[in-house]
């Protein structure tokens, strides 16, 4: 059977055991238009990363605001994530990671691509090129630093240049780590694609000369972050470098908390990490770094657990499995049920009863079948029909539906009750059973009238 989170067989990734998370919010995530963040920013984000168990995070080391940062971090004295620098193929940013004190590994920014090396940085060859970045990496490694080269633009790259330059990374420094940087996602997930897009074959291909260690920096411009950064993971890196909620240049990174649902939800032996403060992480970037999450988002956006058509409110109320890819506690969220142009009727039965047990205080059963259910449908749907209402019904519009149809009618209420309870037609099912129905009509209900029957012709149970 498949009916539940823990009968779904889970993938087996052959390396799983080996792979790490490092965050790139604070340094890459900083890059993005329009986001600054504070020092009090940076350090609540590495908070979070710690909850999430994500092993390590880079970050500038440019000016002293960065500086101070990095050490406010290393404060902490948290075992993870390791706060590592960044710094550009030169002895002299180097030198500014070795100012920080305490950062014990950097990675070095060597750019690749042709119009990399000779656009932007003006370099005459690739021999001038390789003579730049090695000269740094062996600075840093002289210097006891762990190294990791981020090979910028890879999948812009001439591979016959990146394997033999990459040979003599190795050489200098073993252990060193092998970014793969998709610098402006160009890069494909398809293991029959070659170099310079390929990722599956330029990550075998870094194994089989000898790389220990390969990370993947990926860029969303072609919405393949994800999907680039997994396919590296399947094929040998051993590290995936990510932003929360996939801020950074452009159209940004591949998201952290996509990867890591991912993991933990879906692929075997990932137990070490846990995502049960990335909704209020993604509030918290919204409140306080002023990024807005857009509703849809994977994972964190208020839609994600939110149901509103028919079929599948009245699938998630039997067994939330059937539309809820895992369950909300999993990343702090809460399900969500609306009423709305697509609901059908369970749904509405489901707010009635919810908006009675609030009104009464008391436990109350509707059937699907009541009438009054249909008609509170019917004049919802009306109102769409209308086409001048563009939002879902809400709780407290519910509760005015439920004290028109339930509880008394607008017009001619005391009619209609007489009526009924002549007819013995107040089939509420009661399930508290100390609740004594008075005259066949809930006693809640008869204290509720008056203040009620006033606000409904006051107008203010009107459709919106
Ligand atoms: C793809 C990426 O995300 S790379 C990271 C981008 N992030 C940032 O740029 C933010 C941090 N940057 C900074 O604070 C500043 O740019 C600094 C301190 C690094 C440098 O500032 P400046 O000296 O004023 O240089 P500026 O920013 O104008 O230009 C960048 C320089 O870096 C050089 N550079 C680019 N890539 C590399 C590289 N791999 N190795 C060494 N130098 C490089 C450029 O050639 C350029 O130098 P040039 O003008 O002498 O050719
Ligand atoms: O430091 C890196 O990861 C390389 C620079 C970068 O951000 C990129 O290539 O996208």
């Amino acid at each position: 059977m498949m009916r539940r989170y823990d009968e779904m067989p889970k993938i087996k990734l052959p390396n799983a055991k080996d792979i790490k998370i490092s965050d790139t919010t604070i340094r890459d995530g900083c890059q993005m238009p329009g986001i600054v963040m504070k020092k009090s920013h940076k350090l609540k984000i590495f908070e979070y990363l710690h909850d999430m168990g994500v092993e390590k995070l880079e970050t500038f080391i440019y000016n002293d605001r960065d500086k101070d940062a990095a050490r406010a971090m290393m404060d902490y004295s948290y075992d993870f994530p390791e706060v590592t620098g960044w710094a550009r193929a030169n002895p002299a940013d180097i030198d500014e990671v070795l100012k920080v004190g305490g950062i014990r590994e950097t990675g070095i920014l060597m750019s690749i691509s042709d119009s990399h090396i000779y656009d932007k940085m003006g370099l005459k060859s690739y021999e001038e090129a390789e003579k730049k970045y090695l000269n740094a990496l062996q600075y840093a490694v002289d210097h006891g630093l762990k190294t990791r080269c981020h090979i910028e633009d890879t999948s812009r790259a001439n591979y016959a240049f990146v394997y033999p330059f990459i040979r003599k990374c190795i050489e200098i420094d073993p252990h060193t780590i092998i970014r793969v940087c998709d610098t402006l996602g160009y890069g494909v997930p398809f293991p029959e694609e070659e170099e310079p897009y390929g990722i599956p074959i330029v990550v075998k291909k870094l194994k089989e000369i000898g790389v220990k260690h390969i990370e993947m920096h990926v860029h969303d411009d072609f919405g393949l972050g994800v999907a680039n950064t997994l396919a590296g993971l399947w094929y040998g890196a051993d590290w995936a470098n990510l932003t929360f909620l996939g801020i950074g240049e452009r159209a940004g990174n591949s998201e952290l908390e996509k990867i890591m649902a991912f993991l933990i939800t879906r692929v075997e032996g990932f137990d070490k990490y846990d995502l049960r403060t990335v909704t209020e992480f993604a509030q918290y970037m919204e409140d306080e770094v002023g990024l807005r999450v857009p509703r849809n988002k994977a994972i964190v956006g208020k839609n994600i657990f939110s149901h509103e058509s028919g079929i599948h409110t009245a699938g998630i109320i039997k067994n939330p499995f059937t539309y809820e890819p895992f369950p909300p506690e999993l990343v702090g969220g809460k399900r969500n049920l609306m009423i709305g142009q697509t609901s059908g009727t369970e749904v509405v039965r489901l707010k009635a009863e919810e908006a009675l047990n609030e009104l009464l205080g008391i436990e109350v059963h509707v059937e699907k079948s009541d009438s009054r259910i249909k008609s509170i449908h019917n004049e919802i749907q009306k109102m769409y029909d209308a086409e001048e209402r563009r939002s879902s019904v809400s709780d407290e519009e519910m509760k005015d539906y439920v004290r028109k149809y339930f509880l008394y009618q607008v017009d001619g209420w005391e009619e209609e009750l007489e009526e009924r309870k002549a007819k013995k037609k107040l089939n509420l099912t009661l399930v508290n059973p100390e609740f004594m129905p008075l005259d066949g009509i809930p006693a809640a209900a008869t204290s509720l009238t008056d203040k009620s029957v006033k606000k409904v012709k006051n107008g203010s149970s009107k459709k919106k």
